[in-house]
């Protein structure tokens, strides 16, 4: 059943995101199946969009959570998702924060340099408890994607390289306080190129092969996420072609594939819907002012990301010939646009829009920019919708704050 927008605008004000669970449940299950004939599963990327009701859709049809911070094991946990499916990921984590990891008892905890293992190494010697590890493998394979979310290269922040990983294995199944069950590699987001993929998981297959031949037993296979979607018009990977390169390439070895897809299960079963403020044109070009901007929405301005935009309006088109024209929100930046140079008809006050692919990356990085209250979120799943975080209000916002009427 097709989603009623203007519904939900009129009932929860706009900005709104809206969450197909429907199409996310689908998104899961097609990728799940793609591994069928293997030992996998699938550690939903939270940072994709971290709502709990998301968190928990997931880990009911059995994935895993891949966390990078404390923050997202515990919402994970508190979205019923068990502590052997969660996976700690991420370049720094503090020393509370991997206590914290093992005091859950997490599946493993994803490492990225020396100096981290020698951190995880302390804090489980001091709890007393074995850390179960997996090395972060920077495989120095181009993604061909967007360079701010590309992470496989060497002039990346992430992971580490071959030789030094092999050294790093060989010191953690001689420590007392390490187990390293896992491998990880994760080269970039929005990959639509399987050939990097193929070419990472092949060189980080025979890392494991030849830590096998001395001895050392590695696991889980644990790919990343990053698979692509479609926000205009490009190719994505198929799943199933994805799977079988992975397969592939651990062919021979007793593994179970980790898989940690964020965008690919939610972006495009997400929507923010918007609704148009003014219209004004000052001879040079024709800018339509929204009610969302880049606090809501912030791929557009950080990445010049392509968000697709559905006008909702019936009779947009008897109104007269659509235009180009920015779409831009109340902030005081320039760089405060949604679409640029879009086909837009012309506009009333109240319109509504929605803003396509807009399910992973859209609310996990909103800000209260300008003092602007997040947006509401809304799931809507077999023809149901329900709120499932309520819009942020100002005393929302300042309730931290302190010591303002005081001296
Ligand atoms: C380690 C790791 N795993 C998984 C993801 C999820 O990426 P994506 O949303 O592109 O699937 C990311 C983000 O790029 C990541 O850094
Ligand atoms: N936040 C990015 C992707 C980064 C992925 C996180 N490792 C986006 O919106 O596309």
């Amino acid at each position: 059943m097709p989603i009623d927008f203007h519904a939900l605008a009129e009932k929860y004000g706009t900005p709104l995101y809206v969450y197909d669970f429907d199409q996310m449940r689908e998104n899961y299950r097609r990728l799940k199946e793609a591994f069928a004939g293997s030992k996998s599963l699938i550690a939903y990327a939270v940072k994709a969009n971290s709502n709990l009701s998301v968190i928990s859709l997931f880990g009911k049809l059995g994935a895993g959570a891949d966390c990078v911070s404390l923050g997202e094991i515990l919402r994970a946990r508190t979205a019923g998702i068990e502590p052997y499916r969660i996976i700690f990921s991420g370049v720094g984590k503090r020393d509370d924060e991997i206590e914290a990891a093992l005091k859950e008892g997490i599946l493993m905890i994803n490492l990225e340099s020396e100096a981290e293992m020698h951190r995880v190494e302390e804090v489980a010697q001091r709890l007393g408890q074995e850390a179960r590890i997996s090395i972060r493998v920077n495989p120095n394979v181009d993604p061909q994607t967007h360079p701010y979310i590309s992470t496989g290269l060497h002039e990346n922040k992430f992971g580490v390289e071959i030789d030094r990983a092999k050294r790093m294995y060989i010191y953690a199944k001689n420590s007392d306080w390490l187990d390293p069950v896992g491998i990880h590699f994760h080269i970039g987001s929005q990959l639509t190129e399987l050939e990097p993929i193929k070419e990472a998981a092949s060189i980080v297959a025979d890392l494991v092969r030849s830590l096998a031949a001395i001895g050392i037993e590695i696991r889980f296979f644990d790919v990343g996420g990053g698979l692509g979607v479609v926000y205009r018009d490009e190719t994505p990977i198929d799943v199933e072609e994805y799977a079988k390169v992975i397969t592939e390439s651990i062919k021979g070895l007793d593994l179970t594939i980790i898989c940690e897809p964020g965008r690919y299960l939610t972006a495009n079963a997400g929507w923010l819907l918007t609704r148009v403020l003014y219209e004004k044109n000052n001879g040079a070009k024709r800018f339509v002012i929204v009610d969302a901007a880049m606090n809501d929405l912030m791929r557009p301005t950080l990445y010049q990301a392509y968000h697709g935009v559905e006008y909702l309006e019936p009779d947009a088109k008897e109104r007269g010939e659509a235009t180009p024209a920015d779409l831009v929100g109340p902030i005081c930046e320039s760089g405060d646009w949604l679409a640029k140079e879009r086909l837009l008809p012309p506009t009333r006050s109240g319109d509504l829009l929605a803003i396509r692919s807009a399910g992973a990356y859209g609310f996990t990085m909103a800000s209260n920019y300008n003092t602007r209250g997040r947006p509401a979120e809304v799931a809507c799943e077999q023809g149901q919708c329900r709120l499932i975080r309520d819009r942020e209000n100002f005393e929302d916002q300042i309730r931290l704050e302190k010591g303002h009427l005081e001296a």
